[in-house]
């Protein structure tokens, strides 16, 4: 957990809460609206307008309009570069406004968000910025035939315009991670925040406005995901729809691919294992396991939750992880004093609470924590339990600071465990032999893997997982690609 003492920051100036089509800002087309609330202290923030299927048509529509004519598909890629690397300049100048932003709407503890998340979100659109003017194919010599001399050529075009539907637990950084890869590819966006956290994603929006990008580029269509949402993601006219959220709603988008075979990716969330061998440095590991368990309450896709330790050293790392837990200052989300904050809303918190009461029932040791914190608000304890990886808090995702350990007798048994599970997103190593770490990586069925650490994904980087983690990868070079298709042309001469 961090301590970095940052002073809490003034009220976010919250961006006008309608949708952005064409550059213009709107209600929905009924009016609708749904309300935003803060979930430290349950009251009302702001409503927020409810996007009707007609509105995502109208932004779909918008959206191809400006991919095709030009204006950003074709602008040369040294100018897209330069407008994402000035967006990058502009969010770093806002960033205490859209972390008390996501403070306000979602709980973030906003020390990790202005040091943590919008930095991240930054460094994404400037990662972007140096890809977009490099982005090219290849070339061959061909044998000659039929008396031509031959040479050919690939092209990378963009793909199009592309939806992205974003989750609420990391709003900027996520909605970043869609957007910096496909606009520097030279697509145009719609993209869908979640219900809990829009008003970053807008006032992100607004930020690209003034860092060039022209009217239409990106449009936001804030909305309920099973209108808004639903309508997006099954929308003709896209040419890829990019998810992160839940393995339900990410089954019902997958047949969605329609009879142009768009492009999908797909992030789904995980149940990640945190391996401990027993020569792990266990000062060092522990602060990570611990941040890979209750880091923003552990409301993280990549949270380690299966915490799989040698049978040798599980007890004292059972009782570190406890004493770490223990000493957690769950407060609002803004004060300098506060190291955990507050679930995004009710629902979330019963879900959790219901998980801790499966693992009590199925015979899960209750180490610390396990109930709500008696405050207005939807705070939960940080909480351990000794279990098996059978049991349902080992098996689902359970989007909470809720540990399990299990112990392991020797690697076959360690990586048997870490395998067994329906998802695939990540896992991490703490060993002091990297020949461990390196005989074990191959063998894991995951997107990445952490040695001896806890961390989120670095824009350099492809991220994305397997099985039922979903399907493509974001970030890095593969993040551009998965927004790119290839022409190939054949020249004689
Ligand atoms: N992989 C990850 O990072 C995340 C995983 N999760 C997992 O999902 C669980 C539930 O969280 P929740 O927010 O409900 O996740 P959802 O999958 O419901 O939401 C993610 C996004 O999808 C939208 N959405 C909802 N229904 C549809 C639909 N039918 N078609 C298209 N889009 C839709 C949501 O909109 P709206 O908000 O308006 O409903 C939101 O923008 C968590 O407990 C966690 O386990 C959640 C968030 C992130
Ligand atoms: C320090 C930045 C935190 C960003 C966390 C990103 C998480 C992604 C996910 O849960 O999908």
């Amino acid at each position: 957990m961090t301590v970095t003492e940052i002073p809490r920051p003034a009220d976010p100036v919250l961006p006008e809460p309608t949708l952005r089509i064409g550059g213009e800002s709107m209600s929905a087309s009924d009016g609708g609206t749904y309300t935003s609330i803060n979930p430290a202290d349950e009251s009302v923030v702001v409503d927020v307008a409810a996007a009707t299927a007609v509105d995502v048509d109208r932004a779909v529509a918008n959206s191809r309009a400006v991919f095709e004519s030009g204006v950003w598909s074709q602008m040369p890629g040294s100018e897209r570069g330069r407008i994402l690397a000035h967006a990058a300049d502009l969010i770093e100048a806002d960033a205490e406004n859209l972390a008390a932003l996501e403070a306000l709407e979602m709980g973030k503890l906003y020390r990790d968000s202005v040091i943590g998340d919008m930095p991240v979100t930054a460094a994404t659109f400037r990662h972007f910025a140096g890809w977009a003017d490099k982005i090219t194919g290849q070339t061959t010599s061909l044998p000659d035939f039929a008396g031509q001399h031959r040479f050919g050529y690939t092209l990378r075009e963009p793909l199009g315009v592309v939806g992205a539907i974003t989750p609420w637990n990391n709003p900027a950084v996520i909605a970043g991670w869609k957007l910096a890869p496909a606009l520097a590819a030279g697509c145009t966006v719609v993209v869908k925040p979640a219900e809990d956290a829009s008003l970053s994603t807008i006032r992100l929006v607004e930020l690209l406005t003034c860092a060039g990008f022209p009217a239409g580029v990106v449009n936001v269509v804030t909305g309920r995901g099973p209108i808004a949402g639903a309508a997006l993601a099954g929308h003709p006219g896209l040419d890829k729809i990019t998810f992160t959220g839940s393995p339900r709603v990410g089954r019902g988008i997958q047949p969605l691919a329609g009879d142009k075979f768009r492009s999908m990716t797909l992030e789904l969330g995980g149940k990640s294992p945190q391996i401990v061998f027993p020569d792990a440095d266990l000062d060092a590991a522990l602060p990570w396991i611990a941040m890979g368990n209750f880091y923003h309450q552990g409301q993280v896709c990549a949270a380690g939750t299966r915490v799989l330790v040698h049978e040798s050293i599980a007890d004292e790392v059972a009782a570190r992880l406890v004493a770490i837990a223990e000493s957690a200052v769950i407060g609002d989300p803004c004060d300098e004093t506060s190291t955990m904050a507050t679930i995004v809303n009710g629902r979330q918190l019963e879900n959790i609470l219901g998980y801790i009461e499966t693992g009590r029932s199925e015979g899960a040791q209750l180490l610390t924590g396990g109930s709500r914190v008696d405050r207005p608000g939807f705070f939960v304890q940080p909480t351990v339990f000794r279990g098996t990886n059978e049991m349902t808090i080992a098996r689902e995702e359970i989007f909470g600071p809720v540990a399990t350990i299990i112990t392991f007798r020797d690697t076959e048994e360690a990586i048997a465990i870490a395998n067994d599970t329906r998802f695939g997103l990540n896992a991490m190593i703490y060993t002091s032999d990297l020949s461990t770490a390196h005989s074990v990586i191959p063998r894991l069925r995951v997107g990445s893997v952490w040695v001896n650490g806890w961390g989120v994904p670095e824009p350099h980087l492809p991220w994305g997982g397997r099985e039922g983690s979903g399907t493509g990868r974001e970030l890095g070079m593969s993040g551009v690609t998965a927004h790119t298709q290839e022409k190939t042309v054949h020249l004689a001469f």
